[in-house]
């Protein structure tokens, strides 16, 4: 197992649950609290003229505070690394979830999209793109609460979510027809269309376009057509037409799809994107803390309420925080 000087004392890294092209992400333990974290190692070298979008990314991260954004916790940055720690989603991919019940019932697919919608909708609301909306990039906590992941792609335009975009990215097959034509696309219209493919996913269990080859895949994406499998509700058709428009500017905006009626269909409201910091100051959590490193407890939240939010000393607070509002003891080990 490598070693890095960096976490050294902070936290411990166990196996490896995800790597992609420039990055890695470890399962790790954040020693004092002993709560499980995710680290994302980036390795500046590989990175490359990659290396913009991580300062991008944790920009976004520390405004992006909403309970269906998995939350990033610490950036640790060295000569050779870039390290995030980042909440640890239990419940692993909401993709695993779905191929092993075959697929999902309409009240359980509409559950999950109301909170993937929330969490867009809060995202397009401050003016980002994911733009990589996928199954994959969709993870579930302990109580199977839904979470984004993963916005080394997202986009938040100089002059705002209404401005184009023209970088292709994402996975061809989550990918807008307007995306994968080259032509200039809207963050928000592309992020509506891979939305309208992972609802599909959700109620169908298999995806609507799909080819080994990328030709095919793309002709299929351009056609606009799918299949509608028999068990799928006339409202549901409906909702998943109205994202799969091939013309951006027939598509569903955001908004809409807030408060269409399969959206709402059980709920008392529409999905709404208000989020929650839990930021809030807690005493328990501050006097735990002060307990160990001697500090008081005022000075302890002054410095967490000044920082930049991703220092060891957040990090700590939030993972105490989440152990209180699970209902465990505050321990809190001296990392001796
Ligand atoms: C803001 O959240 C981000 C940003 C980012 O750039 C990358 C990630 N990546 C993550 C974060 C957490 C997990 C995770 O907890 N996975 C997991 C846990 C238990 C069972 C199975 C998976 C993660 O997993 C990597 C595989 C996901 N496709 C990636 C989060």
């Amino acid at each position: 197992m490598v070693r890095y000087a960096a976490l050294k004392g902070l936290y411990d890294l166990e196996k490896t649950i995800g790597s992609g092209g420039f990055a890695k992400v470890k399962l790790a333990t954040h020693i004092a609290t002993g709560e499980k974290v995710a680290i994302k190692i980036m390795d500046k070298i590989s990175l490359g003229d990659d290396l913009p979008r991580v300062k991008l990314e944790v920009q976004a991260l520390k405004t992006l505070l909403h309970q269906h954004i998995c939350r990033l916790y610490q950036v640790i940055e060295t000569d050779g690394h870039y390290f995030m720690v980042i909440e640890y989603c239990s419940g692993g991919e909401l993709f695993d979830h779905i191929v092993e019940k075959n697929r999902l019932s309409e009240t359980e697919s509409r559950k999950f999209f109301r909170q993937i919608v929330s969490a867009v909708a809060y995202l397009h609301s401050l003016g980002y793109a994911h733009r990589d909306l996928k199954p994959e990039n969709v993870l579930l906590d302990r109580e199977e609460n839904l979470k984004l992941i993963d916005f080394g792609l997202c986009a938040k335009p100089k002059n705002g979510i209404d401005s184009h975009l023209q970088t292709s990215c994402g996975s061809p097959t989550y990918a807008a027809p307007e995306l994968i034509l080259g032509k200039k696309y809207l963050g928000s219209e592309v992020d509506i269309w891979s939305m309208g493919v992972l609802l599909y996913a959700l109620l169908c269990g298999f995806l609507p376009f799909d080819d080994n080859s990328i030709e095919n895949l793309y002709r299929k994406i351009l056609s606009g057509k799918y299949a509608e499998p028999s068990w799928l509700s006339t409202s549901s058709k409906r909702l998943i037409r109205a994202m799969l428009q091939i013309d951006p500017k027939k598509r569903i905006t955001i908004q809409e799809l807030c408060n269409h009626p399969w959206i709402t269909a059980g709920f008392l409201n529409p999905v709404s994107f208000v989020h929650k910091t839990n930021f809030e100051k807690d005493d328990d959590v501050l006097s735990t803390m002060s307990a160990i490193c001697g500090e008081h407890a005022s000075d302890i939240w002054r410095k967490l309420v000044k920082s930049d939010r991703t220092d060891y000393r957040t990090a700590t607070y939030l993972l105490l925080l989440d152990r209180k509002l699970r209902g465990l003891s505050l321990r809190i080990s001296s990392s001796a």
